[in-house]
């Protein structure tokens, strides 16, 4: 085995269990070959299967091919069922197992990728919330550290950031997790209705009450209250809202029997509050008391590399959702996303790429598909020299060859470089030549 493998893999031999695990210490190999026939049971398969049971258990990453006799069949299965990757039966034969073992490496190779895109997709320990930039990295940090308080918190930010998202994170990483988190948009419910919605009514106390009613912060108790877009509260009901947050008490439409009730409160409007309260729609009172503690969030726009990232988890899984896992985004499509300013934010890229992943012919989604435009990026927006060149290169290729219909060597005097030279540049800003033509 040795000898078969010696030219492009590093080799380490060890003949029984105890010098096995020293090399797996010692070399971590990504592929183990192994023989379940060890010392002191050559014969029956004992000692191999602990030994294979034990390095999964060191290094489950690694990928155990067993080796067995010719009629082994039984103690194959086993250990795939113990979870080795792969057998292979005796007696020996170069190709095939160095097939097998390629075959090994290819696996180990594609589980390390796989895990590392993983990990960089969602760069958050929070469930659902996908972030690459600092800006929101900090901010998820901050909600790791506010979600055990009971502090009530007010979150801010653009329609679309993600607003509710990290309100239930909060709800998700406190000790309240498993008691109900209860979510009301004040916008939404028309302002005579918002103040039973909210507090409940006992039977009698309005036309149609015909029995009493709980309302959204005692069905709350134990959990968390999420009050979306506080900004647009009338103001009748923020003196109310102000007593329950001072007393911790509510008052049923119809009662004089103030009811306790245990909630953490979660704010969250896109409106500038302070403007609120200058135009005096908003108490100022009442904002003091909502935030505690205060999450700005940044618009995607405004979030160092964020769009992508985020533009890319979203494919996978709505790719996925949508029985087409393996599209990928053109050039055209990433430079679109990067320079959008996304007013809609995420929202919105849910909505754009729901619709590319319909449109999209083959397994390449444009900027088209999404139906952005593809911006030129400006030399502003390159990082360096090179980047300014490339750019630059490609366009006045793209040029030539449209003015010169296409034709290869047309083209290439017009740019003043051979022909081998022009191919290798449109192989390397991959630029479809399949309707040139190569007359001169
Ligand atoms: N960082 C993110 N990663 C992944 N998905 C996100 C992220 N931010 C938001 N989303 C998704 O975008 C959609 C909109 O988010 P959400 O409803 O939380 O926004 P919002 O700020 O509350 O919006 P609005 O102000 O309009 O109510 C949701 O489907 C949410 O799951």
């Amino acid at each position: 085995m040795r000898w078969c493998f010696s030219e492009d893999l590093e080799v380490t031999v060890a003949s029984d269990r105890d010098s096995a695990l020293a090399a797996l210490r010692r070399v971590e190999p990504e592929v183990v070959t192994l023989d379940l026939g060890l010392p002191p049971d050559p014969g029956g398969a004992s000692e191999g299967f602990s030994l294979l049971e034990e390095i999964l258990r060191l290094a489950p990453m690694t990928k155990v091919i067993v080796v067995t006799g010719r009629e082994d069949k039984e103690n194959a299965v086993k250990a795939i069922g113990m979870g080795a990757s792969d057998f292979y039966q005796k007696p020996l034969d170069a190709d095939i197992l160095t097939f097998v073992v390629n075959r090994a490496f290819r696996l180990a190779e594609l589980e390390k990728e796989n895990q590392a895109l993983c990990r960089q997709d969602n760069g958050t320990n929070i469930r659902g919330i996908v972030a690459a930039s600092p800006q929101m990295l900090t901010i998820c940090r901050t909600l790791e550290k506010v979600a055990p308080t009971d502090a009530t918190t007010l979150i801010t930010g653009e329609t679309g950031t993600g607003k509710e998202l990290l309100a239930r994170a909060l709800h998700e990483l406190s000790h309240r997790a498993d008691s109900p988190f209860a979510a009301i948009n004040c916008a939404a419910i028309p302002e005579n209705l918002l103040e039973s919605e909210l507090f409940g009514f006992e039977k009698g106390s309005f036309t149609g009450a015909t029995q009493s009613k709980k309302g959204k912060i005692e069905n709350a108790n134990g959990g968390t209250l999420f009050l979306d877009e506080i900004g647009d509260m009338p103001m009748a009901l923020q003196a109310k809202l102000l007593r329950f947050l001072q007393e911790r008490v509510v008052d049923r439409v119809g009662s004089v029997k103030p009811i306790p009730v245990d909630v953490r409160v979660v704010c969250a409007t896109h409106r500038d509050v302070r403007k609120l309260i200058d135009s005096g729609d908003f108490r100022e009172d009442l904002y003091y008391r909502i935030s505690e503690i205060t999450l700005d969030i940044p618009a995607v726009r405004e979030r160092e590399g964020d769009a992508l990232v985020i533009a890319q988890s979203l494919l996978k899984t709505l790719g996925k959702q949508m029985d087409r896992p393996n599209l990928a985004f053109s050039e055209d499509a990433i430079n679109a996303i990067t320079s959008y300013a996304w007013p809609g934010n995420v929202r919105e890229m849910i909505n754009k790429i729901k619709r590319a992943t319909i449109m999209a012919e083959g397994k390449r989604v444009t900027s088209e598909d999404l139906e952005l435009s593809c911006p030129e990026q400006s030399p502003s927006a390159l990082i360096n020299l090179r980047q300014v060149r490339e750019q630059a290169e490609k366009k006045a290729i793209l040029q030539a060859l449209q003015t010169s219909g296409f034709n290869m060597a047309q083209a290439s005097r017009l740019l003043g470089v051979t022909r081998p030279t022009l191919y290798n540049l449109t192989d390397k800003y991959k630029i479809d030549t399949s309707a040139a033509t190569s007359e001169v």
